[in-house]
């Protein structure tokens, strides 16, 4: 707190034409750019990690051991596996950029003489900001106006206590208010600050690794050891077969290369980065890419009332004062209001709602025929009940009015109500104010000292206990109780006459406690929040999808019962608990927290943050909104943090992963399905890619295992072919199925990308098909031809066309099998095949690729192949349905025994 005048004493800020050129000469206050990997590096980088390099050596050798052709085709494929990577690292990285650029942080900045909201980018050196608490400070600054005002500089001096600060003192950019307000004038901006020298420190940190990516590169780790293991024991079978060191450790290397997905970690990277953008479409904007994937397996979401599942249109629509009741409706100027209650009804009211918005900073502006906040929701209601009333009173609407009638000269003609000494009736003057004591959510009241008396508004519970006990106390509990049980915020209001109190420059006592007591309680106010037209279906569908939700409210029980029962969100057993009765034990906490429906209210920040270790604890991934100062913890401690783009402070949303643009709980929703559907995306080409492996592999397991009497099908130009003639497109396009209209109506699953249900679908089902149609149309051709097993190699050409069926068996395969992937749970022909079209242009240069290298006869030739032979070409066609067949009752069979729909 402060009683310090200058808070009020306006400094008038820059005029627009001085910032303006004060912007073109120091430029836009932005942080040195954390030294991003120059383009021509990352493009490098495709082509000297350690698989391209080991495909180099493998080029270098085929040269020198007089293998051209080879040496040219390796080439070919570490070049276009090099920029097909790089041109997706590029993608994905722009569309991050774009999600970043959409949420610009904006300032309160005074200039010409009125406080206006800019972007943080365009303040510069002299600007006064002004700034409340949550706020991040825009740039290094000298304070020249504090309330109250509390700074976390933990950034910059890792001191976790909040520094108090007072007009005079400096302050940094980066760091945030966590208390009061305060004005500020810019003295750094951009690379002047503070942080910036350190920020250029911290750059070359590597952030922490994101389970997605620890879980990916587990995936390339397995398939990598698996491909480095088939090319030892195809080396060594090489030479015992005889086989030249050279030839056999060039075949080695290339064998293993084209096992590997090195194309799989920027497919997944850009197919993150899809779904971040289909989610900033619809208003959810994910900070890290990573946090697309984790929303997909929510299983719980804690959420918070006002603003996410209510509007925060606030609006007092009751009075309880010990004389009266008014009850007002409509909106703008002139309520209807019933009153009841004796001659100082609307006296008892007004002088209430005075007070009330004495002790506020947040004020409403009437808009056509609507207030509107500017500052707190809840603030503004009460400045407009103020005005509300006057205005009835003014103008004779309240019969019983009486003495106060428009002038507010009233009562304080014996100098005992300084709200109304101030007043006007129809133009809010403000009052001057001593001193303030902000609003926090422990205290959960706010007072102020003007002209002698204590003014005090906050949370019943919170004020009730101060006042001096008023005679029809039951009266007024009844009155709370009968309020928030229809789902009303109800707020206590107070005042005390303060004895011998120092004047405007104080000093006053930090603990506002000593003069908190012995308070008069004026009366109850009721304000109500309208739900959110879209809260009701949104929570259907989470209950759908089988995901947990639980109000976390600091508002009052029954209140949060009474709205948690309106919207639907209420669980059956109707559980409402206060956070001071939660227990402490985190695994009690879990165990009673641990179901749908539940109610928190009264919650303090700290126990936001409990909340969310104990769910976490029984193993829920939890997604936590919050908005306040102090939610910063919880956000950081939940797996999704979530935070308020429209409302909300700086500090929640820069500790969130996920910011609701329009703050509706909805969009968590909406943000959920995305990232189911790109968590089965992914999946989707993980199983594509890992079938084409097994078809790529089983000719060297054949030939290995014959120890080299069997001939080989595929050689290694072909495999490195394959995978880049039938590979990525199909993945890309595997990459853009749409969120699966089921998706959200089956329970949240957490499970590796790379789990037993999708090895068995690709070794046990998928893989082994094709693999048995690549060897019959092989074997079938050698064998139509006249040869039988064991005995000599037959001549190049019936090899090349035996070579060239096996490898058409695998393309033709692959396609059927990329449209088999599309759904984990579905046959492709009940998708509609039109759904995807980025899939049958895929499809389409696949089956150009494979014409040209069959008919093409360098290429041909290079590859080690012909055409196929008609009873080649036949097995080959013969082995798309039989890829589908299996794959439907494989789908069949796993959809009956997962019993109840699921798709993906
Ligand atoms: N500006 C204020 N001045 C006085 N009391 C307030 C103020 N804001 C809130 N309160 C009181 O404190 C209680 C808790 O408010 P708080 O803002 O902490 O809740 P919240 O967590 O934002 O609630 P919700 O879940 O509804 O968003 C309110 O129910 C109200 O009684």
């Amino acid at each position: 707190m402060s009683g310090d005048p200058s808070m009020t004493t306006t400094v008038a800020g820059l005029s627009t034409a001085a910032a303006t050129r004060l912007l073109a000469e120091d430029g836009p206050n932005l942080l040195p750019q954390a030294s991003t990997v120059p383009r021509w590096r990352a493009f490098a980088a495709q082509f000297t990690h350690f698989f391209a390099v080991m495909l180099w050596v493998a080029a270098a050798l085929a040269f020198i051991a007089g293998m051209p052709q080879l040496g040219v085709a390796v080439t070919v494929v570490v070049v276009i596996n090099g920029v097909f990577s790089y041109v997706q690292e590029a993608r994905a990285e722009r569309a991050a950029s774009q999600l970043r650029a959409m949420l610009p942080a904006q300032v309160l900045v005074r200039r010409d003489g009125t406080a206006v909201s800019i972007p943080a980018a365009e303040i510069v050196h002299g600007d006064v900001v002004l700034l409340s608490a949550g706020d991040r400070i825009p740039g290094d600054v000298d304070f020249t106006g504090t309330e109250s005002c509390t700074v976390d500089e933990s950034m910059l001096s890792g001191e976790s206590e909040p520094v108090p600060k007072r007009p005079g003192d400096p302050g940094f950019g980066g760091t945030f208010l966590v208390n009061g307000n305060a004005e500020a004038e810019i003295t750094a901006t951009g690379a002047r600050t503070r942080l910036a020298a350190i920020a250029t420190l911290t750059a070359t940190a590597q952030p922490p690794q994101s389970p997605l990516n620890v879980e990916l590169r587990r995936v390339v780790r397995i398939i990598s050891v698996v491909a480095l293991t088939f090319g030892g024991v195809f080396f060594a079978v090489s030479l015992l077969s005889g086989t030249s060191w050279r030839n056999a450790f060039l075949f080695a290397i290339g064998v293993s290369v084209a096992l590997i997905p090195e194309g799989l970690l920027p497919t997944v990277t850009l197919s993150l980065a899809m779904g971040a953008q289909r989610m900033a479409r619809r208003n959810a904007l994910v900070r890290h890419l990573q946090a697309v994937e984790t929303l997909g397996s929510t299983t719980f979401i804690c959420t918070d009332k006002t603003g996410t599942l209510t509007q925060n249109r606030m609006s007092a629509v009751e009075v309880w004062t010990p004389q009266s009741v008014v009850v007002l409706s409509g909106t703008g100027y002139a309520p209807s209001a019933s009153i009841t209650g004796g001659p100082d009804a609307v006296a008892g009211a007004r002088r209430l709602a005075w007070t009330a918005r004495a002790a506020s900073r947040g004020r409403a502006v009437l808009h056509g025929d609507e207030w509107v906040a500017e500052g707190d929701p809840m603030e503004a209601a009460l400045d407009a009940l103020a005005r509300r009333l006057d205005h009835g009173a003014g103008s004779g609407a309240g019969r019983s009015a009486g003495k106060s009638a428009g002038t507010g000269a009233g009562t304080s003609a014996d100098g005992d109500d300084p709200g109304q000494a101030a007043a006007g009736a129809e133009v809010a003057v403000e009052v001057a104010v001593d001193a303030r004591w902000p609003f926090d959510p422990a205290r959960k009241r706010e007072s102020v000292a003007v002209a002698g008396h204590l003014l005090l508004k906050g949370a019943p519970e919170f004020v009730l206990p101060l006042c001096v006990a008023p005679a029809d106390l039951a009266a007024c509990q009844a009155a709370l109780d009968e309020m928030a049980g229809r789902g009303l915020r109800v707020l206590a209001v107070a005042e005390r006459v303060l004895p011998g109190t120092p004047g405007p420059d104080g000093p006053w006592p930090e603990d506002p406690g000593e003069l908190e007591r012995e308070l008069t309680l004026l009366g109850l106010v009721g304000l109500h929040d309208p739900p959110r037209e879209s809260v009701a279906e949104a929570l259907r569908a989470t209950r759908a999808a089988g995901i947990k939700v639980a109000m976390l409210t600091g508002d009052h029980p029954t209140t949060a019962a009474a709205i948690a029962g309106e919207i639907g969100l209420l669980g059956p057993d109707r559980t409402v608990l206060e956070g001071k009765d939660l227990p402490e034990d985190p695994h009690l906490l879990g165990a009673l927290l641990d179901r749908d429906g539940v109610v928190v209210s009264r919650v303090s920040p700290e126990q936001k943050l409990k909340v969310a270790q104990a769910l976490q604890l029984r193993g829920h991934v939890l997604a936590m909104t919050g908005d306040g100062v102090n939610d910063g913890p919880a956000l950081q401690e939940a797996d999704i943090g979530v935070a308020m783009g429209a409302s909300g402070t700086d500090v929640a949303r820069e500790a969130a992963d996920l910011v609701l643009l329009d703050d509706d709980f909805a969009t968590i929703v909406a943000a959920v399905e995305q990232g189911r559907a790109t968590y089965a995306n992914i999946r989707r080409f993980l199983t594509y890619h890992l079938t084409d492996n097994v078809a790529e592999l089983t000719p060297f397991v054949v030939w290995a295992l014959s120890g080299g009497s069997f001939p080989l099908a595929l050689g290694v130009l072909q495999i490195l072919f394959l995978d880049i003639g039938t590979d990525l497109l199909p993945a890309l396009a595997l990459g853009t199925e749409k969120a699966d209209k089921r998706a959200m109506h089956r329970p949240p699953e957490r499970r590796h990308l790379m789990d037993t249900r999708l090895m068995v679908r690709v070794f046990a089902v998928l893989g082994p098909v094709e693999a048995v149609f690549e060897m019959a149309a092989f074997t079938l051709t050698l064998w139509l031809a006249g040869w039988r097993p064991g005995a000599e190699f037959p001549g190049v050409g019936v090899l090349a066309a035996a070579s060239g069926a096996a490898f058409t068996t695998v393309v033709l395969a692959q396609l059927a099998n990329a449209f088999a992937c599309r759904s984990e749970s579905v046959p492709p022909w009940r998708l509609g095949w039109r759904t995807n079209p980025l899939m049958l242009k895929a499809v389409a240069v696949e089956l150009l690729a494979l014409l040209g290298f069959l008919f093409i006869m360098p290429v041909a030739t290079m590859l080690g192949q012909a055409p196929p032979t008609i009873a080649g070409l036949l097995v080959a066609l013969l082995s798309m349905p039989a890829l589908l067949a299996a794959d439907y009752w494989h789908k069949r069979f796993t959809h009956r025994r997962a019993a109840g729909p699921s798709a993906g």
